[in-house]
Parts: structure tokens; C-alpha cells; sequence
């Protein structure tokens, strides 16, 4: 199969689909692989580290689209990306096509079969290629909350672990899956009195059980959210129901409510944000002020730290690409349950009913998709 690596063109983002250990792995299988000149120089990779395992580096983009049977990106395709993509080519990329109705009709334009990193799932009821982005994510989540406390910043001025008279901050963390519970533990390695919030009883007696009283947790209810907001110096959004629009759980009301100078991050942005007054923001300008509380809101925080995370992204892709490219995607989708529900778009048609339901769209079953 024809594989084709583009170099990732959103703001600030330096991570690659494929690294040269992934491409000797395909290349040793038969197939031919491509990737754009630099692709992997964000994430430490040389031109010649993908030659001396097989690749081609191709420094024209179009040739490269065009010659490409499945295309390996990381983040959901921009608009010039969207333009190039045609009806016998499959995308394997994250999407996150809830939040982006105008990617979606793209995508759907396009003909092209999409299929997302975040909704393919594993016998554990979690989501496998999600997973390490959101444990990136996480960790990063504080670190970027911290800074944003600093005054310089619009923050209130509080220092996280606080200093031997003086209190800590307190962290509040809605959502205690992967991001959440990553979240918590460097809130907690900081000094900080941390709460997690979440709907899952099941969720947060794993977490109870792993830290021991250390870390609160605390069912999430209205009033949950409302004592939240009262008390925190920093909230993170970590909330996700798998391909759908993220619910508003903090309303730009209970903004007055808030110490001036706390601090929103929100994770969940890049499924559409968890606060009413998010607005994906990019690493080149992170944060903005609503009403005296500053937002971070970075739809691709892993970018930032490219290297670790396109080795953590890679280890989890890969076998799914190795299954692609030897079977076919159809084939590849049919033999693997968990791979199924990856399939979002298929020749001008969604097949994720979260994503149908977000636009108002018919959604076409995958199966009968692949079984034809
Ligand atoms: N901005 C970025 O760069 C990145 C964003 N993400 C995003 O972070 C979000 C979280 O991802 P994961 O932690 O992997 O998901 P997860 O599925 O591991 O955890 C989500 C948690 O939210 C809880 N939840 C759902 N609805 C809730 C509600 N109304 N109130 C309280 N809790 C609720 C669930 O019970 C679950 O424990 C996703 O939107 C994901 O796409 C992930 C990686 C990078
Ligand atoms: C998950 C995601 O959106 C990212 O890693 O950028
Ligand atoms: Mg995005």
C-alpha cells in the first residue's frame, strides 16, 4: 500500500503520525512509504532517519497527497488539507469532528473513508489511541495552569503548594479519567489541595483506592460545580462522553462567582470545551480573560511537547496502521470490534452516531459498512 506521511501544518504543532522505527516496520511488510520533507524534525526525527528506514522523503506536498492510498496524520485535517483529501484515499488522524460541523461536511465532501484515533475503543472500556495524549495532556494541564496563576499572566497570584504559613491553592478537576486523574497527580506533586468531580461512582472509587484520601473526590452534581467555582484557583476540564459535543458545565454566570485572577483549563476543548466562555486557543497565544478569569484552552496541548508525545502517540497507532496497511481498511475494520467505531466518515456518509447527532445528520451503521 501507498502510505503517505504529510508534515502537520496546525499552529505549533510538532509531532508526526509515523516515526522512522513505524516506517521500517511498514516498509519491511511491502509497503511503500512517503513522508514530507522535515515532517519529523519537530519531533527530533531527520530526513535520513526515515531513509535509512526505508522511506522517501518527498518535498512536494501535492505529489505526496496524491500518490497516497492511506494517509497518516495526528491532527484533524485543516482546511487545505481537507481540499486535497479524494474519494479512494483513507485518513487515519484524530478528528474530533463533534466541535467542527465544517470539517465534517469537508470530510463528508471529500468522499474520502476518516477514520479518528479517539473513538477507537479496547476490551477495557477505554480509548487506546486517546489515551496517551490525554496522559500528556493531563500532566501538562497543570503546569500550564500554574503559570497562568502568575500575575504577568492576568492570574490571581497564587503559588500552587503554597509556603510553610500560607495555604496552598486549590485545584479542582472535573472529569477524573485519563487527563483528570493525570491532572490530579501533578496537582498533588505540586503541594496543591486537589478535588476530582466526576458522574462515574465506579470512576471515583478506583481513584479514592489509588490515593488514598489524598485526593478528594466528590460526585458532580450543580451544587458540586457551583462550590467549585467559589473555592478554586485553578479548574480543569477533563470531561469527555466519547465523540460527542462536551457539555457546559461552568456557565459564564458562575464566572462572578470565581476569585478574580483563578484560572480555566480546558481540556475537553478540543470535543467543543466544557466551559460556556471556551474558545479553542492555539500555543502561540494560549490564554484570554472573561471577566477577570483567565482561560487556557490549547485544542492540541501534546504538540507542545512533541517528542514525548510522538513517541507515545506511535507506540498505540502503530498496530492499527500495520492492520490498515496489510488488510485494508475494510478489511482491517471488520476483523477488530474496536477498530470499528475508529470509522467516522465513509464515502459522503457519518458513520458515529455522536457525531450525526451533533449536526442533525443521519448516521449509517459501520458494520453494514464493512461487511458489504
Ligand atoms: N486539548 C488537548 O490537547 C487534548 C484534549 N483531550 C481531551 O480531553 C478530554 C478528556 O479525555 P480523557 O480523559 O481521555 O477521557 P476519559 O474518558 O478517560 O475521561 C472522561 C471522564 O469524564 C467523566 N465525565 C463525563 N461526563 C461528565 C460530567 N458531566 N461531569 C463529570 N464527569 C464527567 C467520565 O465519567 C470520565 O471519567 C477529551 O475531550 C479529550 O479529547 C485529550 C488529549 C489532548
Ligand atoms: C487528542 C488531541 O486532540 C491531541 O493530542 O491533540
Ligand atoms: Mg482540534
Amino acid at each position: 500500500m501507498k502510505i503517505a506521511v504529510p508534515k502537520e501544518i496546525k499552529n505549533h504543532e510538532y509531532r508526526v503520525a509515523l516515526t522512522p522505527t513505524g516506517a521500517r516496520e511498514l516498509v519491511g511488510r511491502g509497503h511503500s512509504v512517503s513522508v514530507q520533507a522535515t515532517a519529523g524534525e519537530g519531533a527530533g526525527f531527520s530526513d535520513s532517519d526515515y531513509e535509512v528506514a526505508g522511506a522517501q522523503v518527498e518535498a512536494n506536498v501535492d505529489a505526496l497527497w496524491k500518490s497516497a492510498e492511506l494517509i497518516l496524520k495526528v491532527k484533524e485535517p485543516q482546511a487545505e488539507e481537507v481540499a486535497r483529501l479524494t474519494a479512494n484515499q483513507t485518513l487515519f488522524t484524530y478528528l474530533h469532528l463533534a466541535a467542527e460541523e465544517k470539517l465534517t461536511q469537508g470530510l463528508m465532501a471529500s468522499g474520502a473513508t476518516c477514520i479518528a484515533y479517539e473513538t477507537i475503543t479496547d476490551a477495557k472500556g477505554g480509548l487506546p489511541l486517546l489515551a496517551p495524549m490525554s496522559t500528556v495532556a493531563g500532566r501538562m494541564a497543570v503546569q500550564a495552569g500554574a503559570h497562568s496563576l502568575e500575575k504577568a499572566q492576568g492570574g490571581s497570584g497564587v503559588l500552587l503548594p503554597g509556603v510553610p504559613g500560607v495555604a496552598p491553592g486549590k485545584v479542582t478537576v472535573i472529569g477524573g479519567g485519563v487527563v483528570g486523574e493525570n491532572a490530579a497527580r501533578m496537582a498533588l506533586g505540586l503541594g496543591a489541595e486537589v478535588t476530582i468531580l466526576d458522574k462515574s461512582i465506579a470512576r471515583l472509587e478506583v481513584l479514592d483506592d489509588r490515593y488514598q484520601g489524598r485526593i478528594k473526590t466528590v460526585y458532580s452534581t450543580a451544587d458540586a460545580l457551583d462550590q467549585a467555582a467559589k473555592e478554586s484557583d485553578m479548574i480543569v476540564g477533563a470531561i469527555l462522553i466519547p465523540g460527542a459535543a462536551a457539555p457546559k458545565l461552568i456557565t459564564r454566570a458562575m464566572l462572578a462567582d470565581m476569585k478574580p485572577g483563578s484560572v480555566l483549563v480546558d481540556v475537553a476543548i478540543d470535543q467543543g470545551g466544557c466551559f460556556e466562555t471556551s474558545k479553542p486557543t492555539t500555543h502561540a497565544e494560549p490564554t484570554y480573560i472573561v471577566d477577570g478569569i483567565v482561560h487556557y484552552c490549547v485544542a492540541n496541548m501534546p504538540g507542545a511537547v512533541a517528542r514525548t508525545s510522538t513517541l507515545g502517540l506511535t507506540n498505540a497507532t502503530l498496530p492499527f496502521v500495520l492492520a490498515l496497511a496489510d488488510k485494508g481498511w475494510q478489511q482491517a475494520l471488520k476483523d477488530d470490534p474496536h477498530f470499528l467505531p475508529g470509522l467516522n466518515v465513509h464515502n459522503g456518509q457519518v458513520t458515529y452516531q455522536a457525531v450525526a447527532d451533533a449536526f442533525g445528520l443521519e448516521s449509517v451503521d459501520p458494520a453494514s459498512i464493512v461487511s458489504l
